[in-house]
Formats: C-alpha cells, structure tokens, sequence
C-alpha cells in the first residue's frame, strides 16, 4: 500500500509530526519516511511503526508510480537543494502537495529545484512533541484549497496553526514562534541559574522556573487581558516585581529582545539568499 505522506528527512522536527499524526490516529501505514540515519530510521519504525528508507529509490519511487499524495521536506535548508535535485526525476510524474518545513528557503527556490509543484511552506516549533506546536503556514500560488486542507491537517496533528498570506511573513514567524521555544529555555537557564545564586538548589530553582513559565502563559492564554496588565497585577507598589523589571529596563531589556529577533528575522532572509 501506498503511505499518504512520505517524510524527507527524519530528524527531530519530522519525528515530533510524525508522532503528532500518530497520536490524532493516522494510521502506521499511511506514513514512510526517508532519513540516511540508520540509528534514527530504526528508532523511527520502533517508536511509530512506519516504514523507513535510506533513499526514495529504497522507498519504490519511481518517475513511473506516484510514491504519495504529500512529500513532507524536513532536512536542514542547507541540505534541501541537493535533495530536491537528486529528487526530482523521480517526483516528476507526480501530483503531489510539497510540504516544506525548511526556515527561510522560499517557494521560489524550491519550485526551481522541483519544477512547478503545488507547494505549501510550514514554520512549526518544538512544542509540538508534545501537541502543543505553534505552525505557521504559506501556501504558494500553484497550492489547492485540498492542499491548505491537507497541510493544515498535519500541522494541526501538532498544535495549532496560523497562516499568513504574504510569504517574507513566514520569517517573522520564524523568528517569534519557531525559534521561540529556544528563548524560553534561554531564560529558564538564566532563572534556574539566578536562583541558584540566591542560595535554592539548581534542582529547586529549575522547577520552580518551570512551573513559572507554565502558570503564567496558561494565564495569558485563557485571560482576556494584555500581558501588560497581567504584568501590572504582579507589580505591587514599592515592591519586589518592581524592582527587578526597573532593572530590566535599566539594562534596555526589551529592546536587546527585540535586537535578537530581528537577528533570527535577518537570518532567516539570509538563508534564503544563500541557500535560494
Ligand atoms: N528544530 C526546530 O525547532 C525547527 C526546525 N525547522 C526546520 O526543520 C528542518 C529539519 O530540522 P531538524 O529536524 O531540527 O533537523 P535534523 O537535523 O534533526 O533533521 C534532519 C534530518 O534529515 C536527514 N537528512 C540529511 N540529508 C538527507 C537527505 N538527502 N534525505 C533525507 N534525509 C536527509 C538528516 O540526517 P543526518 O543527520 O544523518 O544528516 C537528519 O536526520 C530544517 O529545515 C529546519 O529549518 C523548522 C521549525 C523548527
Ligand atoms: O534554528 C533554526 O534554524 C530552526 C528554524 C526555527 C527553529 N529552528
């Protein structure tokens, strides 16, 4: 039987999807993916009960046989040429939804790679192991209203989703939710560390940073109010939340803030130039 999506690539981003469809019922069979990795490919069968390849080829593709109705691309940008090129001739016969979660690499690009294919770009984060991922989607003009359908599907496997209809605003997206999990971690690091100068355990300091993190974005999640006004119901007069976020804006915090997403924005149209 043929699978309904073939992954490229079964690294961390693929694995987290794969194990996202699974949860919301897709069946093993429906599901293949391609990763060189042995160690990984095993790993994949043994925790999803997919079939794996070390190559489409190994797989069954073939210029003659369509191999599935989407082809979800998940190797690094700086991979993603080589493996359309190598892929091409053997998609070309193909009527397939181009699935792309590669940051920057624009439809553009890969249409030169593919040639003229329906194709749908996703900016998913790592939350999404666990079914809370943030994806952010662009279809490309050639993409079908079946194939929004089908590429919302699977990023709903894993969380939630936003579309954009303007593709450089997937860069944005990139910079705010896909690398965004790294920030939060970034300040867990600097919360469990602070705390453990202030004489707590690293082990105490984490947890309590943890369920910090967890409580207060559960509470903007369901509040109606602004972050600044649940900021404001935190800040006593003349007390202690007062004095550290004063501290942070001595130390121009928010804008530094703002200076690394724009970094991650920056590189992100970076890649694309580089890698397009
Ligand atoms: N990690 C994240 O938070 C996010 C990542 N992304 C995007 O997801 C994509 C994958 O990232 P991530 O999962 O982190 O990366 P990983 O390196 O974990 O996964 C990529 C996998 O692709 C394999 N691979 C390399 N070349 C090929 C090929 N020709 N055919 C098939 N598989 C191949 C790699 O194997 P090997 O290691 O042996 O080379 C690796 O296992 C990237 O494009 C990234 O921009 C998007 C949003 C968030
Ligand atoms: O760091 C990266 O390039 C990828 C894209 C977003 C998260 N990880």
């Amino acid at each position: 039987m043929q699978p309904e999506i073939v992954f490229i690539g079964g690294g961390n981003m693929a694995r987290a999807i794969i194990g996202g469809l699974r949860q919301h019922g897709r069946a093993a069979s429906a599901l293949a993916a391609i990763e060189p990795d042995a160690a990984a490919r095993a790993a994949l069968s043994q925790d999803f009960g997919i079939r794996t390849a070390d190559t489409l080829q190994a797989l069954g593709a073939s210029a003659a046989a369509p191999l599935a109705a989407t082809i979800v691309w998940a190797v690094k940008p700086q991979v993603l040429k080589d493996a359309m090129l190598a892929a091409r001739p053997l998609l070309s016969s193909q009527q397939c939804l181009h699935l792309s979660i590669a940051a920057g690499v624009t439809t553009a690009s890969m249409q030169a790679w593919l040639g003229d294919v329906r194709m749908v770009r996703a900016m998913p984060n790592t939350p999404a192991l666990l079914g809370q991922g943030m994806t952010g989607l662009f279809a490309a003009a050639s993409a079908s209203e079946a194939d929004r359908s089908q590429a919302q599907a699977i990023a709903e496997a894993v969380g939630q989703t936003m579309w954009v209809e303007q593709e450089p605003l997937l860069d944005a997206v990139t910079a705010l939710s896909g690398s965004g999990p790294a920030y939060v971690f970034y300040f867990l690091q600097a919360m469990r560390d602070a705390g453990t100068q202030l004489g707590l355990t690293p082990e105490q300091a984490y947890q309590l940073a943890v369920a910090t993190f967890a409580g207060a974005s559960a509470l903007a999640a369901q509040s109606p109010e602004s972050p600044e006004v649940l900021r404001q119901r935190v800040t006593s007069k003349g007390g202690t939340t007062f004095a550290a976020t004063q501290a942070m804006d001595a130390q121009h915090m928010q804008q530094h803030f703002i200076d690394a997403m724009r970094a991650s924005h920056d590189r992100a149209r970076e890649m694309a130039r580089e890698l397009g």
